[in-house]
């Protein structure tokens, strides 16, 4: 199964507060605090990643939550820390006004709430990280639980499930009250130092009034400026751990933005306005898995695909048959070797262009929660409902959506879960021939099919030809992937891969012909089993 590459793309990298507010890069920030030579040190240039490994639960919670935090951050903290610090200023400038003594006294006590708001500062930080980190754990496994309930149920996991839930929160529990004990004993020592600071105001009213430095009335004004000011300094000192605990959160969030994928989709930008032949020839080409270096996946690969020829791929399990697919579609770039489609380096073409030009159809298709007509139509939106049917026609469904009440508006349910593997396949295959591609590329697309059915769907594209395109008239180039081997019997040529290499091309009657051969051997064993 070909896995579908996400990739996010030139997003600056600089520290969440920063960014937010001044848009300076993290990198930036580095050289200004310690020096060029320390951002080198300290690894803050920005990743790259081939390849982006992410569970969708854990992805949705960091958008769902830290998209929240950036709000509160922006909308609601911000506000509120300018109105402290403005309030602060004016009430220091209105008190030195009235009495200057009591000015100097109230910013000499200011000590008092800076040092409890940096205690408390420190002791929050680890405190939400943590519960952030446990909601993200829980929130992908919850996802990931819905999203495979079936499998869930039909293995009755729902108490490990369960288990394995409590477990990821057992932890975080663990620190987090720890963590509360402590922010609770910070937060005492902090109101104290905040009622010393009145007692120590207070106390020095009294002697300004005693020593005549001061009148009554404005040693009172000048205190009342001073206490209705001392809880602006503490929620102050309160709302600045809270933003900086959020970036804490925030900054897997940049970290995930900051990714950039080697293969960059708009480059180069110029795109054409021809189609392909549909010419495929892989030169040499080594493989392996960003993720898996040490596996050799193609090794050596050769292969010449002539342009409308319907080509099979064949052979074990794991021998690189849905790899060689995903080179086509760039997913990812050979180690070594060339992938060149109309005698063009696959590197050479704008990504973008060239993936709207093939179609991919794969063994489990993704269908939308909404109408088959929308399904058929995705990414083609601008197809007449003529083009639809006729898609829906060559992909052997029409008859199927024409006989539910509600035709082609009928809704397929989550991911098309109202809908037969098979019925969803077709559908998939009539969405995919609708975006016209001049490669079709089907991954085991008709596995769920009768053999009826199968036959019909493999005829119609291998008959499949755009004429409405000028002068071209040709067949479009298909590339199948099948264990079943009746499946590619009438494919122009059969490519029989094992580990990564090309064992065998032919097609059906040459291959069969060959007794001591890896497609003969896998035929018969196939005819036997049907027997
Ligand atoms: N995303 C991936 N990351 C790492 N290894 C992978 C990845 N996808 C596939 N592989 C490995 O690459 C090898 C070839 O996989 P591939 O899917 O191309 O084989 P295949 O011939 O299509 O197999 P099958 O017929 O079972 O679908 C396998 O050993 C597989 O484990």
């Amino acid at each position: 199964m070909i896995q579908p590459q996400v990739g996010f793309h030139h997003l600056p990298g600089a520290t969440p507060f920063f960014r937010i507010w001044y848009g300076l890069r993290r990198d930036d920030i580095a050289k200004i605090l310690l020096g060029s030579s320390a951002a080198a040190i300290s690894g803050i240039s920005k990743p790259l990643f081939g390849y982006f490994i992410m569970t969708i639960g854990s992805l949705t919670s960091r958008i769902v939550s830290d998209t929240s935090t950036v709000k509160s951050i922006i909308s609601d903290r911000m506000a509120v820390i300018v109105q402290c610090i403005s309030s602060i200023l004016i009430a220091t400038t209105v008190s030195m006004f009235v009495n200057w003594r009591m000015g100097l006294v109230s910013w000499a006590v200011m000590p008092c709430h800076f040092i409890g708001g940096l205690i408390q500062a420190k002791s929050a930080k680890g405190f939400y990280g943590d519960a952030a980190i446990a909601h993200q754990e829980l929130v992908s496994l919850a996802s990931e639980a819905a999203s495979n309930i079936r499998t869930v149920a039909s293995f009755v996991y729902e108490d490990e499930i369960m288990k394995k839930a409590e477990l990821s929160l057992q932890e975080p529990m663990r620190i987090t009250k720890i963590e509360s004990m402590k922010y609770g004993i910070i937060q005492g020592i902090s109101l104290c130092l905040w009622n010393i600071a009145h007692a120590v105001a207070l106390w020095y009213t009294t002697v300004l009034v005693q020593r005549k430095q001061a009148s009554f009335e404005n040693s009172i004004r000048s205190y009342q400026i001073f206490s209705l000011t001392v809880p602006s300094i503490t929620e102050l000192w309160t709302l600045i751990p809270m933003v900086m605990s959020a970036i804490t959160i925030l900054n897997p969030a940049f970290d995930i933005l900051d990714r950039e994928t080697q293969i960059v989709p708009d480059e180069p930008k110029a795109t054409s306005d021809c189609w392909l032949v549909g010419r495929i020839e892989f030169q040499g080409v080594n493989f392996n898995y960003p993720s898996r270096p040490e596996i050799t996946i193609l090794d050596g690969f050769n292969l010449v695909i002539e342009p409308g020829q319907r080509v099979a791929l064949v052979g074990p399990s794991g021998a690189g048959k849905s790899s060689v697919l995903a080179l086509i579609l760039r997913f990812y770039d050979p180690h070594r070797g060339t992938v060149l489609v109309d005698n063009k380096d696959i590197r050479d073409y704008n990504l973008r262009w060239l993936r709207r030009q093939i179609g991919l159809v794969q063994q489990e298709p993704i269908l939308f929660n909404t109408s088959i007509r929308d399904n058929i139509s995705y990414g083609s939106e601008e197809s007449s409902e003529t083009e639809i049917i006729q898609a829906a026609m060559d992909a052997n469904i029409h008859e199927f959506i024409s006989g539910l009440p509600e035709g082609y508006g009928t809704v397929v349910g989550d991911k098309g879960g109202q809908l037969s593997g098979g019925q969803k396949q077709r559908i998939a295959i009539a969405r995919t021939l609708l975006k016209r591609p001049d490669i079709l590329l089907l991954d085991e697309a008709t596995s769920a099919l009768d053999g009826e059915s199968e036959r019909v769907v493999m005829t119609s594209l291998g008959a499949k030809e755009w004429n409405n395109r000028g002068e071209r008239s040709s067949n479009i180039t298909s590339i199948t992937v099948a264990h079943r081997l009746s499946t590619v019997i009438n494919a122009d040529m059969i490519v029989v891969m094992e580990k990564g290499k090309v064992a065998e091309t032919g097609d059906h009657q040459t291959l069969i012909s060959a007794d001591d051969g890896v497609y003969s051997r896998l035929f018969h064993l196939q005819s036997n089993m049907k027997d």
